[in-house]
């Protein structure tokens, strides 16, 4: 399997504080990869650098042959000139246009509209793909009108993809917490990721919810589609993931397959005993 996503050595500082530390590891075409690590190991910072929410320090980032983040030359940094250059849009590229790569993701703490609909929140997704143009949106033409419809049958899809089972005319503040995590999911797959990162997407479910989302994510790598994980689940983790990545203070500790990572005394040592202890209950 060729690679789909590559992380090159990359760091991202915070002041004083090295929250992602000479990071590199590579996603292939359809795997589904977990990455873990202690509290603060710095998983979050690593996404969101991948998906260009966050301008990492140092390193590159190739997604499906595409740069998204770009090593900056020394020359640059020398100057200062940095800031200034990325916020030109050199050296990076926008989390909008590393959807339209597609790549999509969620986030630790849920980001749906809250004013919006469930289905209006999966349809928004899709309208950065819409083909349609400014005088046929504005005059509402036939064309649109297609368009549109074609766009809420779509939505409806992915809802039913994953499972949602509610009123699609709610207002997403309305659901319960596990359901809004299914939409979460449906609009991140309404934008035809081939690459899907979920941060902790088990956080806050019971045994039966996490049951399900390890079926929707499977059903979800069933389609091509390849899944990164952050998880603090350990048990989903070892039964969902085919390849586990490990950070602790920013960088890789490990990479493997679950059964190699959770004998690995350095991933043991990270997690103060864990694994050692449930192994022995
Ligand atoms: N926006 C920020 N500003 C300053 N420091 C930050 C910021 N985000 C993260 N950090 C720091 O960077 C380090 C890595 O944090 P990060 O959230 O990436 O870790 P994590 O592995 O995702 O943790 P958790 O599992 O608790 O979510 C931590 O020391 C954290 O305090």
């Amino acid at each position: 399997m060729s690679a789909l996503l590559e992380v090159r050595d990359l760091r991202l500082q915070f002041g004083g504080v090295t929250a992602v530390d000479g990071l590199s590891f590579e996603v292939r075409e359809g795997e589904i990869l977990a990455v873990i690590g202690p509290n603060g190991a710095g998983k979050t910072s690593a996404f969101n650098c991948i998906s260009g929410f966050y301008l990492p320090t140092a390193g590159s980032v190739v997604f499906d042959g595409k740069a998204i983040v770009r090593a900056v030359p020394a020359i640059w940094r020398r100057l200062g000139l940095v800031n200034l250059l990325q916020s030109f849009g050199f050296y990076r590229v926008l989390p909008s246009r590393v959807t339209k790569w597609g790549m999509a993701r969620t986030f630790q703490n849920l980001r749906l509209f809250r004013e919006l609909s469930v289905l209006e929140n999966v349809t928004t997704a899709m309208h950065a793909n819409l083909r349609e143009g400014f005088w046929s949106t504005l005059l509402h033409t036939p064309g649109y009108r297609r368009a549109e419809a074609a766009c809420v049958r779509e939505a409806r899809g992915w809802l039913d993809f994953v499972g949602f089972e509610d009123d699609e005319q709610l207002y997403v503040t309305q659901l319960p917490y596990g359901e809004q995590r299914r939409v979460e999911i449906a609009r991140a797959l309404a934008t035809s990721p081939k690459l899907l990162l979920l941060d902790e997407p088990a956080a806050g479910l019971n045994f039966n919810e996490k049951q399900t989302l390890m079926r929707l994510i499977r059903k979800i790598r069933g389609l091509g589609v390849a899944v990164v994980l952050i998880e603090h689940d350990m048990g989903l983790v070892m039964e969902l993931a085919e390849r586990i990545v490990v950070l602790n203070y920013g960088k890789e500790i490990a990479d493997g397959a679950p059964e190699d990572v959770k004998r690995n005394p350095a991933v043991i040592e990270a997690y103060l005993g864990v694994y050692e202890s449930e192994d022995a209950s």
